[in-house]
């Protein structure tokens, strides 16, 4: 599966979500786990984005949070995440004019506004956003149902046992798109089939411990589908599947997304899904992202020694000669503040500095502005000396 083909890029330069310096933060009896440590990155409307790290990176988290969900003790301690869905913004628009601040009109935006219109043409709104991390709970409850949807590892945790699959999404329906009865059960059918459920009219009446874990994550997909998402977020949906079922459910999500032109976050630890499915991808370490870079630049040169490390993890990349090799050690819990690098103490190319400057996200290249990482080694154009200055001073200026 670790193809590394150059995958047709499909972003249309329309941002969908926007996360900006993002902290989410746990507050254990032990200590405070900085899980999301000011992660910052762009999807694009019809473009799959890769989140790819060690377990403990903080990739799940990062999710949660944009979905609304991170449970107790967790907080969202920072940062913004907008959901730029011009249709969306209207209609928050209309239902909490309290909360909106109308950029054309000349409004500030307060700190209670989540929801922001930045421009209009012809009396609609034509650019604006809802924050997600200021909106109350009952606009996040429709955003959720209605714009984003989440698919699990674990489809069992999104399936229901004691109902039939078809109910579960018909209930689904009900609540997202007002349809019900014979309708609704039609849709229900179309739905398994559109996630190539075979026999569909008969299935639709089965309990998920008939279905098989390819079908269940299928029946899940389709289950997201029935709110008719924007973007759909994928935590690991393949991990716990073979290699062939593994394969089908990509290759589905890739029609689906051109089918409905889905934006789609996708999580996994695994570098070959990563080259599969993803058009552009962020690299997460103990809650940082440290590289981001389209896939293709990201296989064919890869900047950060972490971003190194966990190519030459996979079989059959690893150089002439050698054995496969992996990263020694494990993802430190981040529970200081980030005053230094936190891959150094395993990274092969550390240097004194790497222990006490902490690295910015920084163009690898003057040339090329679609590709940063945050390590102590780029820009690659400057000396080592002038490289930590200009991470040290970016760090003052807070600009991470
Ligand atoms: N409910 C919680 N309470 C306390 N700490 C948590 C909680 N959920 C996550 N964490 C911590 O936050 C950090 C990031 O976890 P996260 O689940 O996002 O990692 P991940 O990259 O998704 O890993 P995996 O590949 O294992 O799913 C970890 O240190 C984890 O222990
Ligand atoms: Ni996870």
């Amino acid at each position: 599966m670790a193809t590394t083909e150059p995958v047709e890029r499909r972003e249309s330069g329309e941002t969908l979500l926007s996360v900006e310096g993002v902290r989410t933060a746990f507050f254990t009896d032990k200590e405070v786990i900085r899980a999301v440590d000011g992660v910052s990155f762009d999807i694009e409307r019809g473009e799959t984005v890769g989140i790819v790290g060690e377990s403990g990176s903080g990739k799940s988290v990062t999710a949660r949070t944009i979905m609304g969900i991170v449970d107790s003790p967790g907080r969202v301690l920072d940062g913004r995440i907008e959901f730029r869905d011009t249709e969306r913004v209207q209609w928050f628009a209309d239902k909490f004019s309290k909360r909106t601040a109308d950029l054309t009109a000349g409004d500030e935006i307060g700190e209670d506004d989540f929801v922001v219109i930045e421009a209009r043409e012809a009396g609609e709104v034509s650019a604006g956003y809802v924050d997600t991390t200021s909106a109350p709970e009952k606009a996040l409850r429709k955003l959720r149902g209605g714009d984003m949807a989440m698919v699990f590892q674990d489809p069992l945790t999104s399936l229901n046992p004691v109902y039939t699959v078809g109910n579960q999404i018909k209930e689904s329906l009900k609540l997202h798109q007002g349809l019900t009865g014979r309708a609704a059960t039609e849709e229900a059918i179309d739905l398994l089939e559109a996630v190539g459920i075979p026999d569909a009219a008969r299935r639709v009446e089965e309990y998920p411990h008939q279905f098989s874990g390819g079908m269940r994550q299928r029946a899940v997909i389709a289950m997201a589908l029935a709110c008719d998402p924007e973007l759909l977020i994928c935590d690991e949906p393949t991990t716990a599947l073979d290699v062939t079922i593994q394969a089908q459910i990509l290759e589905l999500l890739d029609d689906l997304q051109e089918e409905r032109d889905l934006s789609i976050m996708f999580i996994t630890h695994d570098m070959g899904v990563i080259a599969e499915v993803a058009d552009r991808v962020n690299v997460m370490y103990a809650g940082e992202i440290v590289e981001s870079a389209p896939v293709e630049a990201l296989f064919a040169d890869p900047k950060h020694p972490y971003t190194r490390g966990l190519l030459e993890s996979i079989p059959g990349r690893e150089a002439a000669g050698d054995r496969l090799r992996t990263i020694e050690g494990d993802v430190p819990t981040p529970n200081e503040e980030p005053t230094y690098c936190r891959f150094a103490p395993r990274c092969p190319e550390a240097f004194a500095e790497c222990e006490r400057v902490h690295p910015a996200d920084v163009q690898v290249a003057d040339t090329d502005a679609e590709h940063t990482s945050a390590c102590l080694l780029y820009p690659e154009d400057r000396t080592r000396e002038e490289a930590v200055q200009l991470h040290q001073q970016r760090e003052r200026e807070g600009d991470r």
